[in-house]
């Protein structure tokens, strides 16, 4: 019978972590659900933005406003209650103190502050643990943060927009449109959730884009990074957002070039590859350094080449059109394969009907084995 409690009360904690999808950001998305001595939900809450207050504090919070007692009660949280002092104060604290005796976590949390403290920190308070409900989908909401605490590189999602027989532009160049607004809306919400978009310098020059999410609700914007090895992004380009951040990533070092980049907003980093250009391998690590979770592809086919080729990529997102468009540019440039066991291998995790696009989710075998 508990268990079934369990299961449902962490479900609806789940469903506020859902709620925190373009929110917490470089947080993970957590719910916490409190249920008084009565069995009656007595509050609920979800990590607000960096810098706020978490989840089990939100509960609380609410609980109080509802007028609820949690002097006795079960709090459900979709990752173990953090147990240091960062931006705001223990959480595991802010429950003992207000009386909660029983904590279910999903599971442990993977940063290194935090890992197994927390839940040690509670039962030394004499509160009662347990681990485990619904901890596939919890740790599925948070790939990018187990990525970056464990692999100390982000989840990559590689955007595409394509016709049917695979061109993601013209020969010439042109890609503006392919998919049908449906699909571009769409697209702007899985830009929403991460925590940065990521484009090449062909993409920049070729189309001006702004990267940004507009088509939807969010109150955060992604950070945008450009991989542009002899810093060529014009200082006109539409990418320059007042309050984005940007990083622009080089492959050679230049001086006067960084400086009027960096005076127009952008932080320029430097990590060359043995040809002068970017060392994508450097950059995931210098990414996940500065806290991007879930970083979101967007670039042209030679970008997406190398990325694939350097084992950086972790799923495809890609939007296919009810459209033949012939001789254009692919979704990724590959060297050829000398025989069908070298292609890489992807498991299609869903395929939807997005307008009159398709969407299809796939991920990279053993990809998510970390
Ligand atoms: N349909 C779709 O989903 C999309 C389509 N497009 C289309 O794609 C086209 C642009 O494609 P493309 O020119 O391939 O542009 P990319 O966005 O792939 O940028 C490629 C450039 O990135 C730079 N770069 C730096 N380091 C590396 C590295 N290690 N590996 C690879 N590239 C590196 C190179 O320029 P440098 O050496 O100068 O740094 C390279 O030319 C446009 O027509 C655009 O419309 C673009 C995005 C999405
Ligand atoms: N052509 C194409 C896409 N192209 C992508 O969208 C970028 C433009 O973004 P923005 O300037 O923010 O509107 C462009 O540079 C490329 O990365 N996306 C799609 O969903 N469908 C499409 O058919």
């Amino acid at each position: 019978m508990q268990v079934n409690d369990d299961l449902k009360w962490m479900r609806q904690a789940l469903d506020e972590a859902r709620s925190a999808l373009f929110l917490a950001s470089p947080n993970p998305r957590v719910g916490c659900v409190i249920v008084g001595v009565d069995g009656v939900l007595a509050g609920r809450g979800f990590t607000q933005r960096a810098g706020g207050p978490h989840a089990e504090v939100m509960a609380l919070r609410d609980a109080a406003r509802r007028g609820c007692s949690v002097a006795g009660a079960t709090a459900y949280v979709t990752l173990e209650p953090c147990s240091h002092q960062g931006r705001t104060g223990p959480c595991c604290e802010a429950l003992t103190r207000a009386g909660v005796v029983r904590v279910v976590a999903s599971i442990a949390d993977p940063n290194p502050l935090v890992g197994g403290q927390g839940l040690a920190r509670l039962r030394a308070a004499g509160v009662r643990v347990d681990v485990g409900p619904c901890a596939t989908d919890s740790r599925e909401l948070n790939l990018g943060f187990f990525s970056r605490m464990v692999r100390k590189t982000p989840w990559v999602r590689m955007k595409i927009a394509a016709s049917l027989d695979g061109a993601t532009a013209l020969a010439n160049g042109d890609s503006q449109w392919i998919t049908s607004p449906a699909a571009r809306k769409d697209g702007h919400a899985w830009r929403a959730r991460a925590c940065a978009v990521l484009t090449g310098i062909g993409t920049v020059l070729a189309d001006d884009p702004r990267l940004d999410v507009r088509a939807v609700e969010t109150d955060r914007q992604p950070h945008l990074v450009v991989v542009d090895s002899a810093l060529q992004t014009p200082l006109d380009a539409s990418l320059f957002i007042a309050g984005r951040t940007l990083y622009i990533y080089a492959g050679v070092e230049n001086n006067e070039k960084k400086r009027v980049l960096e005076e127009r907003g952008a932080t320029v980093v430097v990590v060359p590859d043995r040809h002068g250009k970017v060392d994508l391998v450097a950059m995931m690590r210098d990414l996940a350094r500065r806290e991007i979770n879930e970083l979101h592809v967007e670039a042209g086919s030679k970008l997406n080449g190398s990325l694939l080729r350097d084992g950086l990529v972790d799923e495809l997102l890609v939007y296919l059109a009810p459209k033949l468009i012939g001789e254009g540019l692919g979704m990724a440039q590959m060297a050829p394969l000398a025989d069908l066991s070298q292609a890489y291998e992807l498991d299609f995790n869903s395929v939807d009907r997005v307008g009159e696009d398709l969407r299809i989710l796939a991920r990279l075998l053993g990809r998510d084995c970390f």
